[in-house]
């Protein structure tokens, strides 16, 4: 495999890299330095965070093309900054290069992400770049920088006893999409399929979501599922130490899932409460809000599922059946060291 020197690598993912021009005038040294410099907004805080992709651990040459690992390395920090309620502005990017990923490729990892950015325009602003050896795991780091309205981030911590739990879309298609591209091969997964495998390759975060959310002014407490709603869940039980009661026929799915499921043999529920990656966002609200965050999320083409409330007790989840009965809901999802 030839490949250019770290130098002449670095020139061809970053040389083509446009600031929109709502950033322009805030990018005071751009790639290229020891560092990026940034100018920060009055009545504004900023947001950080950071989030590692690992070859064999979140994708493989199974489950993912070049492009999907770059959008969904950039997809999973966006969602970060939406869970807080904010605007995603900057990122920087680490690549551990093993030499079993071609020059092409690499480029068309850094097609997946340039293309999300131009979406939410958001400009790369710096990162590194350094070789694993053997054929050790590719590695991608992404750091995204945003903001919020100064003292309006949305954390885990404020859900209280009356609240109703709101989830963003459907969830489980991401993990329903994992299980069939690891059973057929991306190359090889029938048409039938594609939406959900789609839904693992190419998430899209909730940014709008986010920020209807934020603008409303409500008190809400917020998460992204990243890890599974169950999991998500008991994040925000903790943080905000209350019981969070899901209503388990509440919760949406899509049918592609359901079908997928009945196809299998397998139960749904496995990918909607423990199965991760889909990037919406679980979150708690006042109950007198309810109506108004529905309509706002309406307004704003998006949807807004009801799927429990919060009571006052242990900090743990509890899952509601349809039937009546009550349990406590497993605290499983993905989790790295287990
Ligand atoms: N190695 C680390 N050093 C410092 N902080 C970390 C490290 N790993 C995780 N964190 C922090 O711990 C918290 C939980 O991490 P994580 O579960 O990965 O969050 P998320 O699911 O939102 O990505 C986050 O606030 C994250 O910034
Ligand atoms: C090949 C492969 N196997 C397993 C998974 C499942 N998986 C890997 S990481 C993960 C959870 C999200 O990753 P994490 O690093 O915990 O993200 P964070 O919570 O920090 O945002 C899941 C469900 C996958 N995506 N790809
Ligand atoms: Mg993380
Ligand atoms: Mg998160
Ligand atoms: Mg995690």
């Amino acid at each position: 495999m030839k490949r250019r020197d770290e130098f002449g690598l670095i020139r061809l993912l970053t040389g083509g890299q446009q600031t929109p021009d709502t950033l322009a005038s805030r990018l005071v040294v751009g790639n290229g330095d020891d560092a990026a410099v940034m100018s920060g907004r009055t009545g504004y805080d900023w947001i950080a965070c950071c989030d590692t992709m690992v070859e064999h651990v979140h994708f493989a040459r199974r489950t993912m093309r070049p492009f999907d690992i770059g959008h969904k390395a950039l997809a999973a920090n966006i969602s970060d900054i939406a869970a807080m309620g904010g605007i995603p502005l900057f990122y920087l990017v680490s690549l551990g290069l093993p030499a079993s990923f071609e020059e092409a490729e690499i480029v068309e990892i850094y097609e997946g992400m340039s293309r999300l950015a131009a979406t939410y325009h958001m400009a790369l602003v710096g990162g590194d770049t350094v070789a694993i050896p053997g054929d050790g795991p590719l590695t991608i780091t992404v750091t995204v920088l945003g903001e919020v309205e100064t003292g309006r981030s949305l954390t885990r911590a404020a859900a209280k006893p009356g609240d109703r739990i709101f989830v963003t879309g459907p969830v489980g298609s991401s993990g329903a999409g994992l299980h069939a591209l690891l059973a057929c091969g991306i190359d090889e997964l029938p048409e039938r399929w594609q939406t959900i495998a789609e839904a693992h390759r190419l998430p899209m975060p909730q940014v709008t979501a986010g920020r209807v959310l934020g603008e409303s002014g409500a008190r809400i407490a917020l998460n992204d599922v990243s890890d599974g709603l169950a999991s998500e869940a008991w994040e925000i039980a903790e943080a905000s130490r209350a019981t969070l009661v899901l209503t388990e026929d509440t919760i949406p799915i899509a049918d592609d899932v359901v079908a997928y499921a009945a196809a299998t043999g397998l139960h749904a529920q496995e990918w909607t409460l423990y199965g991760g990656e889909d990037y919406q966002l679980i979150g708690c609200a006042p109950p007198d809000e309810q109506e108004r965050l529905t309509r706002a999320f309406q307004d704003a083409g998006l949807s807004l599922h009801w799927i429990g409330y919060v009571t006052e007790g242990l900090e743990q989840v509890r899952i509601r059946r349809a039937s009546g009965e009550e349990a406590l809901l497993a605290k499983k999802g993905y989790n790295h060291f287990q």
